[in-house]
């Protein structure tokens, strides 16, 4: 049974809801990772289902992107089996045969914006408060290279790069404007947005839209794949380096301090 992870029959025949429900904030833990892949690939072999709108069950918070706890004062081993499932929910997400659309509805940074980013189709609400962009740099870390090259392949390399050297968090109608998000529509006509234009996606014949969209994304794909291992070696390596612990630790501080 999944608990962090709820999949729903959508209104419109063959389209199903995954909604992301982990409390407070939606972070990729190893256990979110875990249902994601498992509820992803249940989805992949429902012939019944065409097209995922993806969404979090609660608006506010989209996805908090990865869990920093996974990635601070753990062990190597623990710290390798994390990026796997990174890696694994990127690969099932990215090279998935249905239609997938992203509502965003909250908060949509790194890891979050990753997991949009591999949709076909990205809607966001039109709400000030949310922000989408890979942040990383601003956590003293860095957007590994098929973070870089998901991202590339959406805005061009140019707005990439600007946006991933500064970290760049986007609110909405910025977001549009660079091409992170495709539409911008107000908070309460998300989900029907998402449902109509997911209905002129799933117009087109699968195979055709499924054949066209391996072709693009396959040597995005292809590049992780055949390193997969090293990808996850450098990970380690880098994550549990002093200083790039040190950058962590005080990000998370500032985050719990910013309540008090
Ligand atoms: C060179 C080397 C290269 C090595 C290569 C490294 C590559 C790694 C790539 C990394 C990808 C990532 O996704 S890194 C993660 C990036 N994510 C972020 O920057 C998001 C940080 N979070 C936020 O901005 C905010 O929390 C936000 C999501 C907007 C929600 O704001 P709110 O005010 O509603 O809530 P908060 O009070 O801030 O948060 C509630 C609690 O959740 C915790 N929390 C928030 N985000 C969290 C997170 N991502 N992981 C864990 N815990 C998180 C807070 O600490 C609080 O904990 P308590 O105080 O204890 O309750």
């Amino acid at each position: 049974m999944s608990h962090r992870v709820l999949v729903e029959a959508g209104p419109a025949a063959g389209v199903a809801v995954l909604k992301f429900r982990n409390p407070p904030v939606n972070a990729l833990s190893l256990e979110m990772l875990m249902e994601l892949v498992i509820s992803l690939e249940k989805l992949e072999n429902d012939k019944a289902v065409r097209g995922i709108v993806i969404t979090a069950e609660n608006p506010g918070i989209f996805l908090a992107g990865l869990d920093l706890t996974e990635m601070c004062g753990r062990n190597p081993a623990h710290y390798a089996k994390y990026w796997e499932a990174v890696q694994e929910l990127w690969l099932r997400l990215y090279q998935s045969s249905k239609v997938l659309v992203a509502a965003i509805n909250g908060a949509c940074p790194a890891g979050g914006c990753l997991a949009s980013l591999t949709c076909d189709y990205r809607v966001m609400a039109d709400n000030p408060k949310y922000t989408i962009g890979l942040n990383e740099t601003q956590l003293g870390i860095i957007a590994p290279f098929w973070f870089k090259d998901t991202l590339v392949n959406t805005v061009g390399h140019r707005a990439a790069e600007q946006a991933l050297q500064l970290g760049t968090l986007f609110p909405p109608a910025k977001a549009l404007q660079v091409g992170i998000v495709d539409q911008v529509v107000p908070e309460e006509q998300l989900q029907s947005a998402a449902l109509s234009v997911m209905a002129q996606w799933l117009a087109i014949p699968d195979h055709a839209r499924q054949l066209t969209k391996t072709m693009m994304r396959k040597p995005t794909v292809d590049q992780l794949v055949k390193q997969r291992e090293a990808d996850i070696q450098s990970f380690v390596g880098l994550i549990s380096q002093d200083s790039i612990q040190r950058a962590l630790q005080t990000y998370l501080q500032k985050l719990r301090q910013k309540k008090g």
